[in-house]
């Protein structure tokens, strides 16, 4: 099943600059390991903001959330999700 997830990161102002790197680095490892396994099938950076667009392929709900809520940025997201269905006129 595939799902569209916009992801809005939002850190606070006062966020340690080692701890938000490594954060990072983390959520990078995580992020490529999951495209590599081709769960995380598209990653976009939305222009100009501090999110992205991402097309995730799961075989459910509750997969999809066990992969975002243990995001290592997960705590400092807005994520917004939106399930996919097949479109009557798409040709693949
Ligand atoms: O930068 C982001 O959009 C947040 C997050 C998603 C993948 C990743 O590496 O970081």
């Amino acid at each position: 099943m595939l799902y569209h997830v916009r992801m809005d990161v939002r850190v606070p102002d006062d966020i340690d600059a080692a701890q938000f790197e490594a954060l990072k680095a983390a959520e990078k490892a995580r992020a490529q390991a999951l495209q590599r396994e081709g769960t995380w099938r598209h990653l976009w950076r939305i222009a100009g903001e501090y999110a992205n667009v991402s097309i995730f392929d799961l075989p459910d709900h509750d997969a999809l959330h066990a992969i975002l809520s243990t995001l290592p940025l997960f705590p400092f997201m807005q994520v917004t999700v939106t399930p996919l269905a097949r479109h009557p006129s798409a040709i693949d």
